[in-house]
């Protein structure tokens, strides 16, 4: 079993003494790692160097320099894509096909974000336009912020990490980066990667610890200018309260809707939205939560959603053809199943799953639910999904608006004077015609409105958000 720690200027805390954390594979419980625990001592030691490195060496350091040691993390991730792949898959449960499509996407975050390093530009300002102001120039640079913290949760432990530390990085911040402590072995392995390119130590530095202990000293300390934070609900409001002055990005959770209306290709729409439910067991946040489906067109859509859910591989998620593994935990797929027991006892069918054998859960089919059940107003986070029918554009924009959440949503229909009406008034982040909710591309702007987020990522829009407006005017003597 291979033992990992925090990593502080360069040097790993590995001495005993520590608390040990064990990292188990959700789906047979085999340890794969024994974690030496960072306390709030390193996590100080970690801010203090960080911001000592972003003063004396990252302010030092060109963007050709930066946007070098982020194309040659890519390169040594696509040599060591398997490597990673597998880590995920065992640390998370995620099936190795998605743990793969993982590594893939993170090694495009790191192209996106070495390419964008060397794009931060600025603006001149027509200063003649205000009365007065002629006679004298006016421009702003983006300026790095300084000491960026990192949180980041277990469900896409290195792409979601990446989507931080590769803007900060491209902008010129240093980082405190604290990944999910149940996931924090490709985060390692990660930032191991980031030292091999050529990245200076302190840098990036690495403290794992629980969210108690170091992740929110982190959010409260003076000396970091930024918190980017990916989770929970829960957490992300903690995070708003205690962050004080800082500049604050938090991506949180959802129940996104996807709308089938009557003239959708119904088979495209029932085989993506399979995926779009049940992949990586649900715990994804734009996974597909409430399906809205016209009346004329819903037993069909039903009847075909149910045979190729039932269809599904589960098992062993480091097995090439598994669709379907654990949750992250024991406590989760529990949790879970009692949101199905709930939802019966209160009127709704299970058409198709609903069982759960330790930390596996069934892909669930859900109908006759209401719109104040657990598994409909919260984020599920776990394969179930519920199928609802509707009348009218108006009745699916309606209730697919009725929620806290607004991340993502998919519409399918081949009209797209509908597609457009119907995406103009949804209440979200962002909206795909034709394509599931859970789609995403790293190079677009992705976050939520309502209580999915605030800010955006998406590594352009992360790097903006990663840097300071700074203003130089000059009044210019006339002669
Ligand atoms: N919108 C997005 O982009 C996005 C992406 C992935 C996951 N998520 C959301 O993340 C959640 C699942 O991930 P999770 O279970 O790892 O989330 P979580 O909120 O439990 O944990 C996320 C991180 O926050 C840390 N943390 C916990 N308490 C903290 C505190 N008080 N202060 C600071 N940090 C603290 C954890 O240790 C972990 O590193 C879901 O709600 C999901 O929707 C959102
Ligand atoms: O879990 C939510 C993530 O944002 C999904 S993705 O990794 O961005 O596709």
């Amino acid at each position: 079993m291979v033992k990992i720690g925090s990593i502080i200027n360069g040097r790993e805390r590995l001495d005993e003494g520590r608390e040990t954390l064990d990292v188990l594979n959700p789906y047979n419980q085999e340890k794969i790692a024994g974690v030496k625990l960072a306390t709030k001592s390193d996590l100080n030691e970690a801010i203090e160097n960080s911001y000592e490195k972003f003063h004396h060496d990252m302010k030092a350091m060109p963007a050709h320099e930066r946007a070098d040691i982020l194309r040659k993390t890519a390169d040594l991730l696509i040599e060591r894509s398997e490597e990673f792949a597998e880590v995920i898959s065992k640390e998370a449960g995620k099936p190795i096909k998605y743990s793969r499509g993982e590594v893939e996407r993170a090694m495009q975050v790191l192209r996106f974000a070495s390419e964008g390093a060397k794009h931060i530009t600025g603006e001149v300002i027509p200063m003649d336009a205000a009365i007065g102001g002629q006679h004298r120039m006016g421009f702003v640079k983006r300026e790095p912020l300084g000491v960026v913290g990192a949180i980041t949760p277990f469900n896409f432990p290195l792409n979601l990490s990446l989507h931080k530390l590769a803007p900060a990085i491209a902008a010129g911040n240093t980082v405190v980066f604290k990944p999910a402590e149940k996931t924090p072995v490709s985060a390692y392995m990660l930032v191991k990667l980031f030292e091999e390119a050529g990245l200076p130590a302190g840098f990036i530095n690495l403290v794992i610890g629980s969210g108690e202990e170091v992740g929110a000293p982190l959010v409260e300390h003076d000396k970091v200018h930024k918190i980017s934070f990916t989770g929970s609900l829960p957490v992300g409001k903690n995070i708003m309260e205690n962050a004080g002055f800082k500049k604050v990005t938090l991506e949180l959770g959802s129940n996104s809707p996807n709308i089938v209306f009557n003239d959708a290709d119904l088979e495209q729409a029932t085989t993506e939205l399979v995926k779009g439910a049940f992949a990586f067991s649900g715990q994804v946040c734009i996974s597909a939560q409430r399906i809205y489906v016209q009346n004329d067109v819903y037993d069909e859509f039903l009847s075909n959603y149910v045979q190729k859910t039932e269809v599904l591989q589960i098992g062993d998620p480091i097995k090439e053809d598994t669709d379907i593994g654990p949750m992250i935990n024991e406590d989760e797929a529990k949790r879970a199943k009692q949101w199905i027991d709930d939802a019966v006892q209160n009127g709704a069918e299970v058409k198709v799953g609903g069982e759960r054998e330790s930390t596996i859960l069934m892909p669930t089919i859900m109908t006759n639910v209401k719109k104040n059940m657990k598994i409909i107003a919260e984020e599920v986070f776990a394969p179930i999904v519920s199928v609802i029918p509707f009348h009218t554009e108006e009745e699916a924009v309606q209730r697919s608006n009725d929620s806290i959440y607004g991340l993502q949503a998919g519409v399918f229909t081949k009209d797209i004077n509908r597609a457009m009406r119907v995406a103009d008034r949804l209440e979200m982040g962002g909206v795909w015609i034709n394509e599931i909710s859970t789609y995403r591309q790293d190079n677009h702007p992705y976050g939520g409105v309502k209580q999915s987020g605030v800010g955006r990522e998406g590594v352009k829009y992360a790097i903006e958000d990663m840097t300071e407006m700074k203003f130089i005017g000059m009044k210019i003597d006339q002669g």
